[in-house]
């Protein structure tokens, strides 16, 4: 069985709101494997901020539970707490102080040795700018000497909520490779995000969430689909014949523009074949690869979180429709 570093069972919180109750986080199972990235996706407003102060004890969950590395959370969390390293709101440091300052002062506040400052500004490619004031740096150097700051006590398990929010592409480039790094090194790094195209790239797993629950999980590739082909845009010269002839086949077919793009369909072979078959030739015929950003938009979709559940790992999870909570004013 895999070892897990975060495990939470039917984990739920709802927030006062006028009319009644909002979802923050509704029956979550989250899993995360020891070692490597696990994304921890969801759109805006799906429960991963309450996830994760909840599991860091800033929150309280209503029920369910909680479990990082086996210790149960809150009760046990002073016992593995020292093993975690979180950012969840940007870090305060001093402007007019460097980099290598702040961090001695931390360090100093949770008795680290000095020495330890230089391999964290390493660690986070800060070591040529350490000696900078900290007003000078770009975003994504603070924030990676706020990745630095988390280091020092060298933790186990990195848990960082939208880390690359408001950074330019290098600076989210940065951000993606020091955590690439540190997960190398055998720590587990948790990131929330909801911008995929970033988290695919580095996370060797993810969660997907939606409206407080979990969608999927899995390593992303399970996730994506073993083929990886989700669709197949096929040009031929008459597209309404040629859709009646596929869906008769059991596939899933729809206008595209002059194209058709069919579904359900593992070898696109098969569609040249079928066309064939009845005189259609087919002029294009396009394999498109399914990437966690159409994984994710279908999973988050409203129509998707009303469909019946298919499994656990690396499949796609239950879900149930939410209502949705007035908004307090
Ligand atoms: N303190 C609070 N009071 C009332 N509602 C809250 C509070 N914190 C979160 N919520 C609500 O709980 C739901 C989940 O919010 P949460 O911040 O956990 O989502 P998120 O996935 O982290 O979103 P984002 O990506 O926007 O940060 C939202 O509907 C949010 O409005």
């Amino acid at each position: 069985m895999t070892e897990l570093a975060i495990d939470t069972t039917a984990l739920r919180r709802t927030y006062r709101a006028r009319g009644g109750r909002r979802v923050g986080v509704e029956g979550l199972d989250l899993r995360v494997p020891v070692g490597g990235v696990h994304g921890f996706l969801g759109p805006n407003g799906s429960g991963k901020t309450t996830t994760i102060r909840m599991l860091l004890g800033l929150v309280r969950a209503e029920s369910g539970s909680m479990r990082i590395f086996g210790h149960e959370v809150p009760d046990e969390l002073p016992d593995v707490i020292g093993r975690v390293g979180a950012i969840v709101e940007s870090p305060k440091f001093f402007p007019t102080f460097t980099g290598w300052r702040n961090l001695e002062l931390l360090a100093a506040g949770i008795g680290t040795p000095k020495a330890r400052v230089g391999e964290v500004l390493d660690a986070t490619g800060l070591g040529d700018r350490g000696k900078d004031r900290y007003k000078g740096y770009s975003l994504g150097m603070k924030q990676r000497l706020a990745i630095a700051a988390t280091l020092l006590k060298s933790p186990d398990l990195l848990i960082f909520d939208e880390p690359t929010n408001g950074l330019d592409p290098a600076g989210i480039h940065e951000i993606r490779q020091t955590m690439r790094r540190l997960a190398d090194e055998g720590r587990t790094v948790l990131v929330s995000s909801h911008i995929l195209a970033e988290v695919e790239q580095i996370a060797d797993t993810v969660s997907i969430i939606g409206a407080g629950r979990l969608l999927a999980e899995g390593p992303v590739t399970d996730v994506i689909g073993d083929s990886g082909i989700t669709a197949v845009r096929v040009g031929v010269p008459d597209p309404e014949s040629a859709a009646a002839v596929l869906s008769g086949d059991g596939l899933r077919v729809r206008p595209d523009g002059p194209y058709l793009r069919v579904r359900g369909v593992d070898d696109p072979a098969r569609i040249t074949e079928l066309l064939a078959h009845r005189g259609i030739y087919v002029h294009e015929l396009v394999p498109e690869r399914a990437d966690l950003e159409s994984v994710f938009l279908e999973l988050t979709s409203a129509t998707s979180l009303a469909q019946p559940p298919r499994g656990r790992r690396g499949r796609h999870a239950p879900a149930e429709p939410v209502e949705p909570a007035a908004e307090v004013s």
